[in-house]
């Protein structure tokens, strides 16, 4: 079968610093795939290997069936990072033709039709200095879906957005996937992961601690009630927790008596 996006031994180190060590895994059409792991973990460097915007150090990407260092792979692609700085002077409308331009396509249509769906219309012919960060949010996801991308990479895309927009997404997320779409979230929100994705990569010190759907995971970590659980679990963060809470009650215990 071919994938719509294949990592294969990828990794990446800053100077002597192993940041992902060696991840393979592959993403199905129609599947939401998340991933996920502590601060420092490695999701956005392997985000950004994903999307080329960063060179591994060693392995393979292949989007569509293409080398991700071939630049024809780059428009099978949609990314919204979380950190974009979005030009303050243009306004949304201006921001979206230069993204017609740079991609040598016309996508009003569909930009038209998301920024209704996102209650985004009214506020795109201002300026992005007026917009509040869910909005921000919003116009990154209208770029990077307009073009009708094959791989969608959303970093932390619940962040920010209020319930209605949050239900939107998810909407969109579900009619991108069952269309032949793959999507891969990175996000720190279990509950989000555990009932949107269909698969999870959790990592650990650059590492992959576990692969599988979320029930999967459950069941084979000794049948625990939550993906949060199993995230705890994995990346040994229930010791951690367990250990700190001994601390706290020893500090807090003592100064309360
Ligand atoms: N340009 C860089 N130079 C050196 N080290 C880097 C660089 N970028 C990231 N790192 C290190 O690589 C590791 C992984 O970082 P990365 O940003 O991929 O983690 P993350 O899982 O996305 O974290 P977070 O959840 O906090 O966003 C961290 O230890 C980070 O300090």
């Amino acid at each position: 079968m071919r994938y719509v996006c294949r990592a294969e031994g990828i990794g990446k180190d800053y100077g002597t610093f192993q940041a992902v060590r060696e991840l393979s895994f592959g993403l199905s059409p129609g599947e939401i795939f998340g991933l996920l792991g502590p601060n420092g973990s490695g999701k956005s460097t392997t985000l950004h290997m994903l999307t080329g915007l960063l060179a591994p150090s060693r392995g393979l990407v292949e989007i569509h069936g293409v080398d991700i260092r071939d630049k024809e792979s780059r428009r099978w692609i949609g990314f919204a990072p979380d950190d974009l700085p979005l030009p303050m002077s243009l306004t949304g409308w201006e921001y979206l033709q230069f993204h017609h331009r740079l991609r040598r396509r016309d996508d009003q249509y569909t930009a038209a039709e998301l920024g209704d769906v996102l209650g985004l219309t009214k506020a795109l012919s201002r300026s992005i200095s007026d917009y509040s960060h869910g909005m921000k949010r919003k116009l990154q996801l209208i770029v990077a879906v307009m073009h009708s991308p094959k791989l969608l990479v959303l970093d932390e895309p619940f962040r920010g957005l209020d319930p209605e927009a949050a239900a939107v997404l998810r909407e969109l997320l579900t009619v991108f996937a069952a269309a032949g779409g793959s999507v891969l979230i990175a996000t720190h929100d279990m509950l989000r992961a555990e009932q949107d994705c269909d698969r999870v990569l959790i990592l650990h010190q650059g590492e992959q601690a576990a692969l599988g759907s979320p029930r999967s995971l459950r069941e084979s970590f000794g049948d625990l009630a939550t993906l949060e659980d199993v995230f705890l679990h994995a990346t040994h963060l229930d010791q951690l927790q367990a250990q700190r809470r001994k601390q706290l009650h020893a500090a807090l215990g003592a100064t309360n008596h």
